[in-house]
């Protein structure tokens, strides 16, 4: 089994789209070109989705168009339908992600539609994609767990991103929304979810509500999986998954998998920075590994 981790770094999308304040468009734009000089290989950057649904990110044409792309990274953005597709070209996107769940109740609040209208709404875009060359990722939201549901079925899980993958998603990231997910339950889910979408093609994404997250991914890495979604300081959450906090911290993994002998071709101390500068911008607690070597370096 490969020894290489890709992770997915989701900070300046996931991690500010739920931010109470306006942050900067400058900010956003340095916060992006610092990921990308750190190591990292993909950085999801903004989303092109309804500004009244996420107003952090009104700003995704300008903080698109403006950062300076480096050479062999990615920056894949959301987009939840022909709209958001076409605003996403215009600025030059190559690399796009679509969204939605395995819990209706989460999907109507996030998406205002059920899970079958949201995959008929992908289906013009996956379309428009392969013939533009454009690779798609797809999510799926509260694969262990619905802030409104509660308990979700592993089936609807593996329903929906098979849906995906068959759609032509060439990834799909198994999303723990509200980070209720256990290392065992979280195993047993993107296990049963390989069955039917193979291993390669499928990524993790943790939040960390009950300190549970670099744990499910170990358990995962043990499964098999080799892309990992993380937020550089820990920043996130869905504002539409009350009571859910931060992302995993971007550091801790890359700190776990270093001492896994894994490799990521990430600078941690590069990184460990730029968290501590985003976390003082926006006033948040700093990762644990990035208070960690900073304060012994
Ligand atoms: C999906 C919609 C658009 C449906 O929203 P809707 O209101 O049902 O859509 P609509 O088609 O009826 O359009 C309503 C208005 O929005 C406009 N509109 C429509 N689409 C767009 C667009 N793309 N860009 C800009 N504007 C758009 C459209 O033009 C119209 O404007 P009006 O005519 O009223 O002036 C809305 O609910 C939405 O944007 N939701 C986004 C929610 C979101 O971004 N949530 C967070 C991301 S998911 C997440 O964080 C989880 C994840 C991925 O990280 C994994 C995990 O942790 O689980």
């Amino acid at each position: 089994m490969s020894d290489h981790v890709t992770i997915v770094e989701v900070g300046p999308r996931d991690g500010l789209q739920n931010e109470p304040y306006t942050i900067p468009t400058e900010v956003k734009i340095e916060l992006i070109e610092r990921l990308a000089d750190t190591g990292l290989g993909v950085v999801e950057a903004t989303s092109f989705v309804a500004a009244p649904a996420i107003p952090q990110l009104a700003d995704a044409e300008e903080v698109f168009g403006r950062i300076q792309r480096k050479p062999g990274v990615r920056y894949p953005v959301l987009v939840p339908n022909e709209k958001g597709y076409e605003r996403a070209r215009q600025v030059g996107a190559d690399e796009i992600a679509v969204f939605t769940a395995a819990s209706e109740a989460f999907n109507k609040k996030n998406i205002n539609c059920t899970i079958a209208e949201s995959l008929q709404r992908f289906a013009p875009v996956l379309e428009r994609a392969r013939a533009d060359g454009v690779r798609v990722r797809g999510y799926v939201s509260t694969v262990l767990g619905c802030p409104y549901q509660g308990e979700v079925p592993v089936a609807e899980v593996v329903r929906v991103a098979e849906a995906l993958h068959e759609a032509g998603c060439a990834e799909i990231s198994l999303g723990d929304t509200i980070g209720v997910g256990t290392p065992a339950k979280a195993r047993t889910m993107l296990e049963t979810v390989a069955k039917s979408v193979p291993m390669e093609q499928l990524a993790v994404h943790f939040h960390d509500t009950y300190g549970q997250a670099l744990a499910n991914i170990h358990a995962c890495l043990d499964a098999g999986v080799r892309v990992v979604d993380s937020s550089v300081a820990g920043l996130g959450g869905c504002p539409y998954a009350r009571g859910a906090t931060g992302n995993v911290a971007t550091e801790d993994v890359v700190y776990m998998l270093n001492g896994l002998g894994m490799k990521t071709g990430i600078d941690l101390m590069a990184l460990a920075r730029v968290g501590d500068w985003i976390a003082g911008e926006l006033d948040r607690p700093r990762s644990r590994t990035g208070q960690a070597i900073l304060k012994r370096s």
